[in-house]
């Protein structure tokens, strides 16, 4: 597998997913602090904050930043990326890897805006990341080959797992599945934890309750094949306490809301997408 402990990374962007993806990376010792640039738009707290932790190299010097890396990593807000690859552009060379964790945002706009067939993979991680345990999609742009792949692969597989997908349009899907996804979970728990203190549970036992039953229920749904119909089954007592709780989902139409929300956080994406068209431009 591709070694990435002497190639150097640029992140464009500092914020939460460029966090998330540079501590998994550090924490694994899959790169090194100072094979690290990290930059953003105007932040300088951030940056700072983003030095003392990590221990990376920070400059607001784009043309430093840019030609430092190997891979240049794209982690702005959709809204922001016409302005950062303006920036970005004078510096950046056909030999790096260009990887793109915007949501919406295609490789054939990316590649249009930079004016250069440069390879580009594009990315669906998740906040996961920090902990090496992000589910991320990837799909490579046009100009993309096998080893360019191979690297986003190694990347983020150091941080989690990968699929790849065939389709780019698929990445809008997925970006309403995973990339969204731990907001969801994140949301089922506020619930659980709410319900607890209704319930007069304190707020520590409810939080140390909620997570490992969290966790158990992952790690039951990776260690066996059965789905995740099977598994509930197996907790739902005929006339019991989960049966009397699952019906009050079913009352709410939850799993409904659930598909919808997956659905309507995809659609977002491909509407998105739909700004960042290089027709439009
Ligand atoms: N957060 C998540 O869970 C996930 C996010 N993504 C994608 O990652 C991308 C980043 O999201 P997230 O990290 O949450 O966003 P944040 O708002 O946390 O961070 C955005 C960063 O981009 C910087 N930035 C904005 N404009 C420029 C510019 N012109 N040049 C350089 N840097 C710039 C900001 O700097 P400043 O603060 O100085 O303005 C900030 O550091 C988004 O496109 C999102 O779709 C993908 C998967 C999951
Ligand atoms: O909410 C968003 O738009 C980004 C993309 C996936 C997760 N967060």
């Amino acid at each position: 597998m591709t070694n990435l402990q002497n190639t150097k990374i640029s992140f464009i962007g500092a914020g939460a997913m460029s966090e998330a993806i540079l501590s998994g990376l550090l924490k694994k010792e899959i790169i090194q602090p100072d094979s690290v640039f990290i930059t953003n738009r105007k932040n300088d707290d951030r940056l700072q904050e983003i030095n003392h932790t990590y221990d990376v190299k920070c400059s607001r010097n784009t043309k430093e930043v840019v030609k430092h890396g190997d891979i240049l990593l794209l982690a702005v807000k959709p809204k922001d990326v016409d302005e950062a690859v303006e920036t970005i552009k004078p510096f950046v060379r056909k030999e790096q890897l260009f990887i793109s964790v915007l949501a919406g945002v295609s490789t054939a706009y990316l590649t249009y805006r930079l004016g250069l067939d440069l390879p580009i993979i594009r990315a669906m991680p998740n906040t996961s990341a920090s902990i090496g345990l992000s589910a991320t999609a990837l799909v490579p742009g046009k100009h993309a080959n096998d080893s360019h792949l191979k690297m986003a692969e190694t990347l983020f597989q150091s941080i989690g797992t990968t699929v790849i997908l065939e389709d780019e349009k698929d990445i809008h899907a997925v970006t309403g599945l995973s990339g969204s996804g731990p907001a969801y979970i994140y949301y089922f728990a506020e619930a659980m934890e709410e319900a607890a203190r209704h319930l007069g549970i304190s707020a520590d036992k409810a939080r140390s309750l909620v997570i490992q039953t969290i966790l158990g229920a992952a790690s039951m749904m990776s260690s066996t094949d059965e789905p995740p119909s099977m598994l509930r089954k197996k907790v739902t007592s005929e006339g019991g306490t989960t049966e009397a709780g699952i019906k009050k989902l079913e009352y709410f139409r939850s799993k409904d809301a659930l598909v919808e929300c997956i659905k309507e956080a995809a659609a977002r994406s491909e509407e998105l997408g739909k700004l960042f068209s290089p027709m439009k431009s």
